[in-house]
């Protein structure tokens, strides 16, 4: 092999990404034929109350973070949720337009409080956020959320947001799959300033609310 293409060779490794056909598939997030349909608690907020913030620090629905989203859930009927959430000149990407990944971000938050309405504490597993429209700096997002099915410990959901009203058009679509687990996801892998603050809260609910547990 002459010493060209022996760098060519070279060079396609590292550049090459690795063949499709040898990672695995990715997980459906068609849920399987055994899925039930979402219980909701019988504790769970009533349609229409606000679920207020689960944690102060929260970049997703916190009060205490500056630039976070200060998104606002609200149970809805069965398994659903609706949100707000207003888009601030922090969150651009492009030029007074807000940035994908803060959008995939309130997609996820929304659909994160769903689980709220299970009494179950998931995280999200996958998430596939479809982007159908531009949403300028100001625009009010409104969410609505539904779990549509569950199967074990895998919870799945979807949502949309829509621009202009809570009937306007579409701006962005996603379909998730949270996984149930247990406290100790949190407690033995956040960082231990965080894990103390929130467990030396002397307010209970807050306490558990922080890791979602049922109370
Ligand atoms: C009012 C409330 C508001 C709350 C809002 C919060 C919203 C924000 C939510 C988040 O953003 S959470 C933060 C982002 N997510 C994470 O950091 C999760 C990181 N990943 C993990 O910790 C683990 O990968 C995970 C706990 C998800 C799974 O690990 P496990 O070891 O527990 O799962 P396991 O491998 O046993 O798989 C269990 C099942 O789930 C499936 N699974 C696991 N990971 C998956 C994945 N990533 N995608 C699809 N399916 C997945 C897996 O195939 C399997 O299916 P089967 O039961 O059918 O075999």
């Amino acid at each position: 092999m002459s010493t060209e293409n022996h760098h060519r060779d070279d060079r396609d490794r590292r550049e090459r990404p690795k063949s499709a056909a040898a990672e695995p598939a990715p997980p459906s997030l068609v849920p399987p034929p055994n899925a039930l349909p979402p219980v909701r608690h019988p504790d769970a907020p009533a349609p229409g109350e606000l679920l207020g913030s689960h944690y102060d620090h929260c970049f997703g629905c916190g009060e205490g973070q500056p630039h976070g989203l200060h998104l606002q859930a609200r149970a809805g009927d069965g398994v659903t949720i609706t949100a707000e959430f207003t888009v601030q000149s922090a969150h651009q990407g492009a030029p007074g337009l807000a940035h994908g990944g803060v959008l995939a971000t309130a997609l996820d938050e929304t659909l994160g409080s769903l689980n709220w309405l299970l009494r179950v504490i998931a995280v999200t597993g996958r998430l596939e956020t479809d982007f159908v429209r531009p949403v300028p700096v100001g625009t009010v997002l409104f969410l609505q959320a539904e779990i549509t099915a569950v199967a074990g410990r895998k919870i799945y959901s979807r949502a949309q947001g829509r621009i202009g009203g809570p009937d306007g058009p579409v701006a962005v679509r996603a379909q998730a799959l949270f996984i149930e687990v247990k406290v100790e996801h949190f407690t033995e892998n956040g960082r231990a300033d965080e894990i103390r603050a929130v467990m030396s809260d002397p307010d209970q609910i807050r306490r558990v609310r922080a890791f979602e547990v049922n109370p």
